[in-house]
């Protein structure tokens, strides 16, 4: 079956005053259709900036997407005009960020911004679009639907914005949504309900989700790939219950070392030594060798690429090179 998107050595790099940040570096990720894909990785391994540069919304002049590119329904997103992917953003491909007040327009009603994709993409007329507007309210599980359509963003709760995002999300009935942080902003149990929900659109619907969180517990559930994420590359990816057993690569190890386990007491939670590199500082290395238990002579010095180590993983590590490691 063909990749919903297909994201092909992608690199996104910012120009600033004080050198070139290469916030996406050769990046090569694919969503399968009715998958979820996670990717994970600390603040600042550049997963926003990935999702970003699909939805054609890195900021110029300084952000630019350097190459690559980006697969989409056959085409590549990268060569088309800003018209063109108008067309097929909050359509075909739909976006939720973290802070849902920041997508909202505070001055306009929820149920007039929950019309305005179905008018704009489904041509819809406004008393339908209203009528579906406020079905939409209840799919999201929110009651006394007609309302909150008359409502404004600041009379609701975050919560509840999040649900007004996933419905405005999934008005078009997109092929890919791309959610980035969805649930970070909430608690865990309005977390747990979004989640659930997102889940259940996807089984419904049959589309795909690129979700992006720091969150390994998100991920263990949600997941069924992973793509973790640092310093601006891939280092780890495979099947989610592949690489939650059997990480391989140490920046994984530490990742999953870190993560709370739910019923267990721990006198101090894992935290992996060392901060994430200066993204202006980058020398060709393996970005992780100053952080890394297993650092070797070659890990200064030159850059590992993605290798399948078998079991559907791929790991960029100089610890599962032979070669490299007979000469320590
Ligand atoms: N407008 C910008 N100008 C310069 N650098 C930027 C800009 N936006 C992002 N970056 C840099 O790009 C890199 C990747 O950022 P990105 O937001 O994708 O990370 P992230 O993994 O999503 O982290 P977070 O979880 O904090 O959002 C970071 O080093 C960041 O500082």
């Amino acid at each position: 079956m063909n990749n919903v998107l297909e994201i092909e050595r992608l690199s996104t790099h910012f120009h600033t005053e004080e050198g070139v940040v290469r916030a996406v570096d050769d990046v090569s990720l694919r969503v399968r259709p009715g998958e979820i894909v996670c990717i994970v990785g600390e603040s600042g391994s550049g997963k926003s900036i990935t999702a970003m540069s699909v939805m054609g919304l890195v900021e110029g002049p300084a952000g630019r997407v350097a190459g690559g590119r980006i697969g989409f329904d056959g085409e590549d997103l990268l060569k088309l005009s800003r018209s063109e992917l108008r067309a097929i953003r909050g359509n075909e491909i739909a976006m939720i960020f973290q802070e849902p007040m920041t997508s909202l327009n505070p001055v306009l009603k929820i149920g007039e911004q929950l019309m305005e994709p179905l008018m704009t993409h489904r041509k819809m007329s406004k008393k339908a679009a209203r009528k579906r507007a406020i079905e939409l309210i209840g799919e999201v599980g929110i009651s006394r639907a007609e309302q909150i359509a008359d409502s404004y963003p600041h009379e609701l709760s975050g919560g509840m914005l999040q649900r007004i995002m996933i419905a405005i999300a999934i008005s078009c009935e997109p092929k890919l949504l791309i959610a980035d942080e969805p649930t970070t902003a909430l608690d865990v149990t309005i977390q747990a309900q979004i989640l659930d929900m997102l889940r259940r659109f996807k089984e419904e619907s049959g589309m795909s989700i690129l979700l992006i969180t720091h969150d390994l517990g998100v991920v263990a559930e949600m997941a069924d790939y992973v793509v973790v994420m640092y310093a601006g590359k891939v280092v780890e990816e495979g099947e989610v219950v592949a690489l939650f057993e059997n990480p391989q690569h140490p920046y994984t190890q530490g990742l999953l070392k870190s993560k709370p386990i739910i019923n267990q007491r721990q006198e101090e939670l894992y935290s992996i030594p060392g901060q994430v590199p200066n993204p202006l500082e980058l020398t060709p290395s393996c970005y992780f060798h100053d952080r890394c238990a297993h650092c070797m002579e070659i890990c200064r010095t030159k850059q590992p690429v993605l290798k399948d180590v078998g079991n559907g993983q791929h790991v960029a590590c100089w610890l599962y090179e032979k070669e490299a490691i007979a000469h320590g």
